[in-house]
Order: C-alpha cells, then sequence, then structure tokens
C-alpha cells in the first residue's frame, strides 16, 4: 500500500490537536523530521541528545522548540517518540522508554535503515499503553548531523512503515497523518521483506562504494595520479562512500545475513565480468550494459524542493547557449507567470533539464502549450 503525500497542502481545517513530538538524536534524519514539523499548528518538537552542548546546538539552530539532556523529560509527555539514533542503540532506546510512564495512545518509531531487529525486539517488550511502530523514510544523504538536516529532505521520497498483526490500525492512520507534513510517500510492508530488499538497494551499493574508493586509495599511495584523475563517473558511483562510519557499521552489521547473500551474489556478477573479459567476449559485454541501460532507465526519478511552487513541469533542452532565455522570453512574452526556473542539469554535450514552477495551474497549463509547441519535451 502506498499513500503519495507530495501534493499535501494544510489548510486551516487541518488545524490538529496539540502534539507534542519528542526525537532522540536530532542529527540528519531527526532534524530534518523535526524542520517538517516545527511551528506548524499545535505542534511541539522537543529535541534529546545524551550531550548538554548536542541539545545547546539543535536549540540555537532553531529545529527543536525545546531540548533535554533527560530522556524521561522528552519521552513522558510526548504523543509520538522517534528513535534516530544509530541502529545499534535502537534496542536500548526502547528498554529505556519501556520503564516510563508514557502517555497513552504515545506512538513510539524510529528511523533506522534496517527494521526486522527493532520491530522483533519492539515486540518482546512491555510498552505499557504506547505502541511501537517501526518506520524507514527511503531518503537521506552522505551528510551526517543536524547541520545537514534540511526541511524538504523527504519530500516525494518513500517512507516505509512496518506494522505488525498486532499494531492497532488507529496507530497506523495517525502516523500516516503525521507524515503528510513531509510530503513523502508511506508504503507499508514487512519488517523482514524491508531488510531483504533495502539491502540489496542500499546497503551493498554502501559497500561497493567503500571498497572501490579504498581499493583505488591502495594504488594511489604509490602514484598520486589515480586521486588526481578520478573524474565525474568516480565521483558518482563513490558518493556514498563518505557516509558516517558508525550509522553504517551499525546498518551492515544489522543485516548481517542479508548482506553476506548480497556479497556472494555480487562475486558472482563479478567473476561473469571477469569470464566476459578473459574470453574478450565483446558483445556479451555490450549486453551486459544494454540490460543495465534498460532496468535504469526505469528507476523512478525523484523530484524535490518544489514545497513552495505547487505548480511545476520538467523541460529537457539541449545545451546550447541562448534556449533558456529563448524560453524564458516566450513565456514573458506570452505573460505567462514563472515563480522559478531551475536548471536540474547541464553539462557539455549532455541535454539538461529544466525545472519550471507556476503559482497558477493556468499559467502551467499554458506554459505547457507553448513550450511543447517550440518542440521541447516537457514532463512532470
Ligand atoms: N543517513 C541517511 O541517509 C539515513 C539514515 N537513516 C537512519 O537514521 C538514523 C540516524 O542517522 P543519521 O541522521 O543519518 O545520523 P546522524 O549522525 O546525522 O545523527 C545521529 C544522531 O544520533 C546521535 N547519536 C549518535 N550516536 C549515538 C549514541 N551512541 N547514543 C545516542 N545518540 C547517538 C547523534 O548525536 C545524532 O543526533 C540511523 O538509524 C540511520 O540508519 C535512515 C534513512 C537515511
Ligand atoms: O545518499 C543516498 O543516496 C542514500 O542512499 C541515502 C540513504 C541512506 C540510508 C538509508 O537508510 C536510506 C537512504
Amino acid at each position: 500500500m502506498t499513500v503519495d503525500n507530495s501534493d499535501f497542502k494544510p489548510s486551516a481545517g487541518d488545524r490538529p490537536a496539540d502534539i507534542r513530538i519528542a526525537i532522540f538524536g536530532v542529527g540528519l534524519i531527526g532534524g530534518s523530521l523535526a524542520l517538517c514539523w516545527k511551528g506548524k499548528p499545535g505542534m511541539t518538537i522537543v529535541g534529546h541528545s545524551v550531550n548538554p552542548s548536542s541539545v545547546a546546538k539543535y536549540l540555537s539552530l532553531g529545529v527543536v522548540d525545546e531540548g533535554t539532556t533527560s530522556i524521561a523529560e522528552a519521552a513522558v509527555n510526548a504523543d509520538f517518540i522517534f528513535l534516530c539514533v544509530p541502529v545499534g542503540r535502537l534496542n536500548d532506546y526502547l528498554d529505556e522508554l519501556a520503564r516510563l510512564p508514557l502517555k497513552a495512545g504515545c506512538i513510539i518509531t524510529d528511523v533506522g535503515s534496517t527494521k526486522a531487529s527493532v520491530v522483533a525486539h519492539a515486540n518482546t517488550i512491555d510498552l505499557g499503553e504506547a505502541v511501537f511502530l517501526g518506520g524507514h523514510p527511503m531518503a537521506g544523504s552522505e551528510r551526517s548531523g543536524v547541520e545537514a538536516a534540511t526541511i524538504d529532505l523527504f519530500e516525494n521520497a518513500f517512507y516505509v512503515l512496518t506494522p505488525t498483526g498486532d499494531t492497532p490500525p488507529n496507530a497506523l492512520e495517525r502516523m500516516q497523518e503525521l507524515l503528510r507534513w513531509t510530503r513523502a510517500k508511506v508504503v507499508v510492508t514487512d519488517s523482514v521483506l524491508h531488510d531483504s530488499i533495502v539491502g540489496a538497494i542500499s546497503h551493498l551499493p554502501h559497500l561497493i562504494a567503500v571498497g572501490l574508493v579504498n581499493q583505488i586509495a591502495r594504488y594511489n599511495e604509490s602514484n598520486d595520479l589515480y586521486r588526481s584523475l578520478a573524474a565525474g563517473g568516480f565521483r558518482d558511483i563513490t558518493r556514498i562512500a563518505s557516509s558516517d562510519p558508525i550509522v553504517w557499521r551499525d546498518i551492515l552489521v544489522n543485516n548481517k545475513d542479508v548482506l553476506l547473500t548480497l556479497l556472494a551474489d555480487w562475486k558472482m556478477e563479478m567473476e561473469r565480468f571477469a569470464e566476459l573479459l578473459e574470453r574478450e567476449d565483446g558483445e556479451g559485454i555490450s549486453e551486459q550494459f544494454r540490460q543495465a541501460n534498460g532496468f535504469r532507465k526505469q528507476l523512478p526519478e525523484r523530484r524535490k524542493g518544489m514545497i513552495h511552487s505547487l505548480h511545476e513541469c520538467y523541460v529537457d533542452v539541449p545545451d546550447h547557449p541562448g534556449v533558456i532565455g529563448r524560453i524564458a522570453t516566450e513565456l514573458g512574452q506570452a505573460r505567462i507567470n514563472l515563480s522559478n526556473l531551475h536548471i536540474v542539469e547541464s553539462r557539455e554535450d549532455v541535454p539538461g533539464t529544466l525545472r519550471l514552477s507556476f503559482k497558477e495551474a493556468a499559467d502551467l497549463e499554458q506554459a505547457v502549450a507553448l513550450i511543447r509547441g517550440m518542440q521541447y519535451k516537457v514532463y512532470f
């Protein structure tokens, strides 16, 4: 099941009852969630850290309304508790929370990149009248810490929830309601299945990126030209190797069984390439690229950063001087009000993409007709 919140528009009628949200670990993910709710009607965000200087930072950056180093102070009056600490700490936090008199109906959730172990652990402890519901926003970056938090991190991303047969339907509904502010698309699935799939599409790529960078770093010890010549492709495929070592240590160890199987498959995949090379099987190698191109084209593309502009479209443009100016001029001459123009990608010889934003649906409609008339490809 998927619930798409990407066009969520809060209105005065949506003013909720007062909601207190406690966030444990206000880093990249906890901080980005806090920003989605901070300042919204009736919401109070409390940030927790074991470290007083971190609490002071959360407050000075304005990411939370209140801050504390006391687990009890953060948790006891909370309607929602978000555990946003490394995966290896989740079970300990759940144990601590189980010792507190939590509010009846309080929903405890986490954002950990693995789900099976925390869901299983929550099932073994007594949380009183509070409820645990596992969660995983499928968005992030190689950056970490509250300084990297952004309000639009989850926009149009998937946000996985992993209820069990014991999860009250009302808890799932309340969580989905709260997550509307993130503009993520909520997907409900089983925690074990989550770990298999996310192991393949996220954890394995992180391992491969780190292995590749370290392999090249070793070559570089004998000749600094390796580093100097490392070009765009190397950067593209290895960006995630810069991710936080502790966060990723916990994820990989936690998903060990899934990853060992995936790594065995990966070794076989590389072995097949070695055989193709050994035989100088050019057709076989081209076929591998064709297959990969085909699947990669089908990957969903994520559109982000449109929180304030509700009507937008994308235009593929050749990288020729003057094209952008021509489009903007034509829109101006047709009196179509463009509220924002953003170049999504533009490199020599590679078509770029423009994101055009309009305040009014009518402007968008007219602009699409006009730009299509100019023979450019427009999509949404
Ligand atoms: N980095 C990413 O792209 C994504 C990460 N996640 C998950 O989100 C969680 C948090 O990750 P990030 O926000 O990226 O990390 P982060 O490093 O930006 O934030 C982690 C937070 O946990 C606190 N923390 C670290 N070690 C701790 C410890 N031993 N005890 C108590 N608090 C501790 C830090 O002070 C910080 O506030 C992790 O469970 C991770 O698996 C989920 C989706 C994406
Ligand atoms: O930066 C990237 O491309 C990521 O892969 C981000 C990410 C990291 C960890 C997650 O559990 C989910 C998303």
